[in-house]
C-alpha cells in the first residue's frame, strides 16, 4: 500500500507573544492509498486548522506534511498552486459552486484549468456524472438544484481530476439525512471502486460511520483512533457514539 499522506509532528500557533493559541499540538498520522479516514473532535479542537494545513490553505508553524512524496511545507506559491490543482480535490460544507456556471461547466472548469482537451473533458464528466447520479442536472445552474444535488456536483468536480487525496470539510453539514446518506453511499463507492483516498472532517457520528478509521482530535492533539475493521457500519456507528458519550454529551453538542 502506498503512503499518500504523512503528517509529521506538526504544530500550528495563531497570534503572537502574549496572545498565542496553539491550535495544533504535535499531531502525527499517515493515510494509505485508498483509505477513507474521518476526523472528529469538539468545537475548537483544531479540525479545520488541520485540514487547512493539509490542503495548503494555511501553513504549519513546525513539522512536515508529505502528500504523494512531496513535502508541501517546502513548496513556494506557484508550485503550491500547481500542486493543489494536480494532487488535491476539495469538498466544502457550502458546496462552493460558481453560480453563473451550469453543473457541467463547474465540473469542466477543474479539467480546463489542468489543460485537458474538450473530448476528454466531455467523456470524463459523463463518466463521473453517472457515478454520482447527477446526469439529469448537468445543464442546471446551482440555484436550480437541491442541496444534495449541489454537493454531488461539487464532489464530481473534486474527483474528476483524479486527485491523490480528496479533502472534505463537513460535506453533509448542509444536507438533510436522505441526501447525506446518498452522498455518503457515493463516497463509499468511489472509495471502493476507484480507490479514491478521502480525508473527511465531520462532527456527525452518522457521517463518520462511513469512514474506515476515525481520528479524534481534542485540544489540538490526537487523543484516540477508532478502526472500523470488520464491523458493519451500524456497529461502527455505535462504537463512535461510545467515544462521544465517554466525553460527555450527545453527538450534537460534543462534536
Ligand atoms: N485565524 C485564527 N486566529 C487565531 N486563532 C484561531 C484562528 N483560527 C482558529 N483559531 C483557534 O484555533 C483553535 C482551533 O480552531 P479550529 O477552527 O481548527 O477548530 P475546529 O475543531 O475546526 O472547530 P469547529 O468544529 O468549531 O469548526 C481554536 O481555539 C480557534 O479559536
Amino acid at each position: 500500500m502506498k503512503n499518500i499522506l504523512n503528517v509529521k509532528s506538526i504544530e500550528k500557533y495563531y497570534g503572537n507573544k502574549g496572545n498565542m493559541t496553539k491550535a495544533i499540538d504535535n499531531i502525527s498520522f499517515s493515510v494509505e492509498e485508498g483509505e477513507f479516514v474521518g476526523i472528529m473532535g469538539p468545537s475548537g479542537s483544531g479540525k479545520t486548522t488541520l485540514l487547512n494545513c493539509i490542503s495548503t490553505i494555511d501553513t504549519v508553524s513546525t513539522g512536515n506534511i508529505i502528500i504523494n512524496d512531496k513535502d508541501i511545507t517546502k513548496l513556494k506559491s506557484k508550485a503550491l498552486d500547481n500542486f493543489r490543482q494536480n494532487e488535491l480535490g476539495f469538498i466544502f460544507q457550502d458546496f462552493n459552486l460558481l453560480d453563473t456556471l451550469t453543473a457541467y461547466e463547474n465540473i469542466a472548469l477543474a479539467l480546463t484549468i489542468k489543460g485537458e482537451k474538450i473530448p476528454q473533458i466531455d467523456s470524463k464528466i459523463k463518466e463521473v456524472a453517472k457515478y454520482l447520479e447527477i446526469e439529469q442536472v448537468l445543464q442546471k445552474y446551482p440555484y436550480q438544484m437541491s442541496g444534495g444535488q449541489k454537493q454531488r456536483v461539487a464532489s464530481a468536480r473534486a474527483i474528476v481530476t483524479e486527485p491523490s487525496l480528496v479533502l472534505a470539510d463537513e460535506p453533509t453539514g448542509a444536507l438533510d439525512s436522505k441526501s447525506s446518506r446518498l452522498l455518503l453511499e457515493r463516497f463509499e463507492m468511489l472509495n471502493q471502486d476507484l480507490k479514491t483516498t478521502i480525508l473527511m472532517v465531520t462532527h456527525d457520528a452518522f457521517t463518520a460511520s462511513y469512514a474506515h478509521r476515525i481520528l479524534f482530535i481534542k485540544d489540538g492533539k490526537i487523543f484516540t483512533e477508532l478502526v472500523r475493521g470488520k464491523d458493519s457500519r451500524k456497529e461502527f456507528f455505535n462504537r463512535i457514539m461510545e467515544v462521544v458519550t465517554l466525553l460527555g454529551g450527545d453527538d450534537n453538542d460534543v462534536f
